[in-house]
């Protein structure tokens, strides 16, 4: 816009445009209502998904003794490899029900430490097309196939407004730990419908999660997008079916006794429930998914000592990052091994479900 002052400017003293000059494109992409519509949730599932997440706040709450299992890749590249992992998974949630509720990480959202990969829905080719709009429908239309056989769904959410495309169909969400101090991703846990687990920080801080649990809780006034894509101020009730998830840090892991009976007390300090899920990867694990197993035994000789003690377990969830092929490869390893992972190392199949059976009988 040219104001009477401007006049006094000559031509070669105008300014470019001082917006968006670090911009290169804006791609339109389908509204959220748009791509619900056209791979609908369904009545069915959506009975589904309300159940596993009010069974997984009873145990968050301590009103159900099961252990939650949060295990799957540690992203979703390859949707085939990612549904016969789902297929193998499924016969187990059954077979352990009354003892754990297993719940699939289907993670389609990486953060990372610098650069790198951002997950399925960023670039669903990993060959930076970023083909967002394909990568929306993938992952929407897989977790409809993923709850289709009974799994219930965990995912990341990272992007602020990616989750009105697909957080109808996730019954269990996580905020990771370089997003657990940030005021948008506890905003929007705020208004999220599923139990959300806030990682400790990269640093091992749990503070910061038991803040964002609190924070998560309160009602909210923030900036969004409605469902039909459209800039919103957005309004929430709160999310009060929050919990933090120990996933060590930069001074070492955070599983063991002392660790967690800390964090406990900062729970309790908050007036908040005594309960933590605890990851076995990540620096819990030294990204080590050997070592994965291990923690996770130890877990369930832990659990299995409060019970044997006649007290409650403090630890209510479990995290895996588990594949079909043990370790990790490159995103751009040619041919790419069917199965295994493109970010962090994961547990093979058959350890997984050996460790599985062990935390069942925990
Ligand atoms: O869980 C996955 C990774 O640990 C996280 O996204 C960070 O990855 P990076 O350190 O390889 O970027
Ligand atoms: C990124 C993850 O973990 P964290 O936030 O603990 O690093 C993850 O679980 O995929």
């Amino acid at each position: 816009m040219t104001t009477t002052d401007d006049l006094t400017l000559s031509v070669s003293d105008l300014p470019q445009s001082t917006s968006d000059r670090r911009i290169k494109t804006f791609r339109a992409i389908p509204s959220p209502d748009t791509l619900r519509n056209e791979l609908p949730l369904t009545a069915r599932r959506a009975l589904a998904v309300q159940r596993d997440r009010d069974e997984i706040a009873a145990i968050l709450a301590g009103h159900d003794d099961r252990l939650i299992v949060v295990v799957g890749p540690c992203s979703v590249h390859d949707p085939v490899a990612a549904l016969d992992y789902a297929r193998r998974l499924a016969p187990l949630a059954t077979a352990y029900a009354d003892r754990l509720k297993i719940v699939m990480r289907v993670y389609f959202e990486k953060p990372r430490t610098t650069v790198g990969w951002k997950g399925l829905i960023n670039d669903p080719g990993m060959d930076e097309t970023y083909d967002v709009e394909r990568g929306l429908r993938t992952a929407r239309s897989l977790l409809l196939d993923i709850i289709d056989l009974g799994l219930p769904v965990g995912t990341e959410f990272l992007e602020p407004t990616s989750p009105q495309y697909i957080a109808d169909a996730v019954a269990w969400g996580a905020i990771g730990a370089r997003t657990t101090e940030s005021q948008v991703h506890r905003q929007l846990a705020s208004g999220l419908s599923m139990p959300i687990g806030f990682k400790n920080g990269t640093d091992g801080n749990v503070q910061v999660a038991v803040d964002g649990v609190r924070a998560a809780a309160a009602p909210h006034v923030f900036f969004g997008v409605d469902d039909f894509g459209l800039g919103a101020v957005v309004e929430t009730v709160g999310n009060t079916d929050c919990h933090i998830i120990l996933r060590g840090g930069t001074r070492g892991p955070n599983y063991d006794d002392a660790s967690v009976a800390d964090a406990i007390t900062g729970l309790t300090k908050a007036g908040l429930a005594p309960k933590v899920m605890v990851d076995c990867s990540h620096a819990n694990s030294g990204k080590d998914h050997i070592r994965q197993a291990e923690v996770a035994r130890e877990l369930a000789a832990t659990i299995r000592a409060s019970r044997a003690a006649g007290e409650e377990p403090t630890i209510s969830g479990v995290m895996l990052e588990s594949f079909l092929v043990a370790g990790a490869q490159s995103t751009d390893a040619a041919p790419l091994t069917y199965g295994q992972s493109v970010t962090d190392k994961c547990m093979a199949w058959d350890p997984t479900a050996e460790v599985l059976a062990a935390l069942a009988q925990s």
